[in-house]
């Protein structure tokens, strides 16, 4: 099998994408979710990734970007559309998260929008601890703007299974129609596949009806060729998203980790017909930085990911920094960092 990240595929951004709506100009299908399928272990042992070529690729990827003026207005408006707005704080109080879904339904001020063209944009979802769902739910009411929720014992994962699967029930009830959980990065480190795969499928099973994103922890996965497995495990036990980290890892997203989250997506679809999402997560706070990801995405799996259902960003300060860059595109000139708060 070749290993991933020995070709090294040019990255564009096709220029073609109008600024009159974030889903313009891309398919719009609906989808089915990922059922599953058996545990591979041939398939997952026999992935292989070549750390030293997925380095070089993805270092080239940021100087590869060419996007100017109305379609870099256009590109930050889709990334918009596609950020899971989150507050993850100890302090996170009711009256922060209302402020937060306010942000989710208007995220950029009316007047830069009209400057462009733009209606009708919200990001993706927001994104919460469980005792914030309720609060959640209510703000957005009528906006159809989905809430998720970290579960399992966000971030380690270490609470005993029984109370981890019940905080998802719990979460579910409470009206999270997403659940982020996070799988126990021990199972990956001991080559426990089959823990891990069990793990994942009684996660899905807890979630019902609501979308699993399972949170890989990729910092502290120790390889990338342990991430490579780790996604395909997962997928193959039903996570409707692979997502790269929990925002608390000393090392969160990278573009190496997502080139092979992204080949692993691709190589599952290749295989099973069923589409897997991808959300990057931690430390993305720049507009730049979520453009070079959107290249990356479009170029690795194409323009039908380029959509909520299937990409997301886990951020709590990207949303500033993109509404100032549009703020700047319209006007021609920066604001301040604390005209444009999140919560
Ligand atoms: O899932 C989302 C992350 O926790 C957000 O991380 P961030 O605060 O570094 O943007």
């Amino acid at each position: 099998m070749r290993p991933w990240g020995v070709t090294e595929a040019p990255v564009t951004l096709k220029t073609d994408t109008s600024t009159q709506s974030a889903t313009a100009g891309l398919p719009q299908v609906s989808l089915a979710r990922n059922p599953g399928i058996e545990l591979d272990l041939d398939w997952a042992l026999g992935v292989q990734a070549n750390t030293s070529a997925i380095e070089r690729r993805a270092a080239s990827l940021p100087g590869r970007r060419s996007v100017k003026k109305a379609f870099q207005a256009a590109w930050l408006c889709k990334a918009v559309s596609l950020i899971d707005l989150t507050t993850l704080s100890g302090d996170d109080t009711e009256g922060r998260v209302r402020r937060l879904c306010a942000k989710a339904r208007q995220p950029v001020r009316p007047e830069i929008l009209e400057a462009i063209g733009m209606q009708g944009l919200t990001t993706g979802a927001v994104c919460v601890y469980h005792d914030m769902i309720e609060t959640a739910v209510r703000a957005l009411e009528g906006t159809g703007i989905p809430v998720a929720a970290v579960s399992t014992g966000f971030p380690a994962g270490l609470s005993p299974l029984h109370l981890r699967i019940l905080e998802i029930e719990e979460s579910v009830k409470a009206g999270a129609s997403e659940i982020d959980i996070v799988i126990s990065r021990r199972h990956v480190l001991t080559q426990n596949w089959q823990a891990l795969y069990d793990e994942m499928a009684a996660f899905r099973a807890a979630c019902g009806p609501a979308h699993v994103k399972a949170i890989l922890a990729t910092g502290e996965l120790g390889s990338l060729r342990n991430v490579a497995r780790a996604s395909l495990i997962c997928m193959m036990a039903g996570a409707d998203f692979i997502k790269t980290s929990t925002g608390k890892e000393s090392v969160n997203a990278t573009l190496p980790v997502s080139l092979v989250m992204m080949r692993a997506i691709r190589d599952y679809h290749a295989r099973t017909g069923h589409m897997v999402g991808y959300k990057p997560a931690g430390g993305i706070s720049k507009s730049k930085d979520a453009v070079t990801y959107l290249a990356l995405l479009k170029d690795e799996l194409g323009p039908r990911w380029v959509q909520p259902d299937l990409f997301r960003f886990g951020a709590s300060s990207l949303l500033g920094d993109i509404e100032r860059q549009l703020e700047h595109h319209v006007t021609g000139a920066y604001s301040a960092q604390y005209r444009h708060p999140m919560g």
